[in-house]
């Protein structure tokens, strides 16, 4: 379904990326791990790129239309399945059967606020499922998540993790909750400074392997910070 070979990213002349290769069959459930800043958001987002418009992407940005209600947000993933004139009309009044179609994903993700309500008055956590109602209201075979139950409750983002899975054939998440990843996912992806420096199927890893890969990636990850900042000082200085 995807294979990437030979990726790199920069951003503003440092490299955020660097990927040799790295193939994703459908049907497969994958999380991706790493310390803050190696690189996940980056290759998740390159993926989506490369399977738009067929995957639905939850981001940790969320892109909320913040004076528009909880409904509209959610309607706005699937505006492509409409005629212009449909979404218009929607707008203003919405119509019975995205209204039902809506209402019960918004039962699915425990969000119990008016689909009315503008989405600028809603706490961190029901932010987070209107994002993630969008991207299931476009019914996609491919869900790309990065940390989408980050500003959940670890029960109910096990819950709403059951829900994408059973939504979706094949899932890519990023994800920072290990015991999530190994017991919810096929393989897990670890990221170091950009590079992949894991990926292994979940029933070669564990737990203590995880924390393992953490430590080594984290202090990496932190020479590398200091080593960037150092440079940034000596340019600020020349
Ligand atoms: N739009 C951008 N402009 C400049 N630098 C960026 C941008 N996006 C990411 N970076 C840099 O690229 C590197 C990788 O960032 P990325 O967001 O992919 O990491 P991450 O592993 O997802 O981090 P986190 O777990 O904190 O979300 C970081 O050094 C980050 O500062």
């Amino acid at each position: 379904m995807l294979a990437l070979s030979n990726v790199v990213i920069h951003f503003d002349g440092k490299e955020a990326l660097n990927i040799a290769s790295l193939s994703i069959k459908a049907g497969e459930k994958v999380a991706i791990v790493g310390p803050s800043g190696s690189g996940k958001s980056t290759l998740v987002h390159h993926i989506y790129e490369l399977l738009r418009p067929s995957a639905a992407l939850c981001s940790q940005r969320q892109g909320l239309v913040e004076n528009l209600s909880v409904y509209h947000n959610i309607f706005m993933g699937a505006l492509n399945r409409h005629s212009w004139f449909y979404n218009l009309i929607n707008l203003a009044l919405p119509f019975k059967q995205p209204l039902n179609e809506i209402g019960q994903i918004m039962d699915r993700l425990e969000l119990s606020c008016p689909l009315t309500q503008p989405t600028a008055s809603l706490s961190g956590g029901q932010r987070q499922r209107v994002a993630l109602g969008r991207a299931l209201f476009q019914q996609q075979a491919v869900f790309i998540g990065d940390e989408p139950f980050s500003a959940l409750d670890p029960i109910m983002g096990q819950r709403l993790l059951a829900e994408v899975l059973s939504a979706h054939d094949t899932v890519i998440m990023v994800l920072h909750d290990v015991n999530m990843a190994l017991e919810n996912f096929d393989r897990i992806i670890g990221l170091q400074a950009g590079q992949k420096i894991l990926d292994c199927p979940v029933d070669e890893l564990n737990f203590e392997t995880l924390q393992d890969f953490y430590q080594q990636a984290g202090s990496c990850q932190q020479n590398l910070t200091a080593e960037y900042s150092s440079e940034l000082d000596l340019a600020k200085n020349v």
